[in-house]
């Protein structure tokens, strides 16, 4: 029984890595926004942040990450549920890609604003 429990423990870990790899293969967006979280870790290094601005220019990369696989697990069921159009499926997809705009315009909000100073000294 405790050998199942751990089995089961690392089943678990092992699916949702298999979730967060079937993103980074397939989903454009998504492989954008990683895109975009590498060019801030180099920004992070390159303008010596310190921990309270590293902490969050890596919480809102993340959010936006997160709001993007919630957003593609959505639409995947949308489409697996109305494989025809329907207006009440595209206000559902339409809200939860607004989801994913909302996070990033915030973090591109908080990047002008933990950057911009670096950026004024840079030049
Ligand atoms: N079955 C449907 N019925 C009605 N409208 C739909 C339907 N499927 C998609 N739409 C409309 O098309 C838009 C795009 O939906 P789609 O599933 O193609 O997402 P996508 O373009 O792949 O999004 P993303 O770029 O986030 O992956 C939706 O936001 C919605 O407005």
């Amino acid at each position: 029984m405790k050998n199942l429990q751990k089995q089961n423990f690392f089943k678990t870990f092992e699916n949702a890595f298999t979730g967060i790899f079937l993103v980074i293969k397939k989903e454009r967006n998504f492989q954008i926004e990683i895109f975009a979280l590498f060019v801030n870790i180099f920004l992070i290094y390159y303008f010596e942040l310190n921990a309270a601005e590293t902490s969050i220019i890596l919480i809102v990369c993340f959010v936006v990450l997160v709001a993007e696989m919630l957003n593609t697990a959505l639409e995947k069921m949308a489409d697996f549920v109305e494989p025809n159009f329907n207006s009440k499926i595209g206000i559902i997809k339409d809200i939860a890609a607004g989801a994913v705009l909302m996070a990033a315009i915030g973090a591109v909000i908080i990047g002008i604003i933990i950057y911009q100073h670096y950026i004024m000294e840079f030049f």
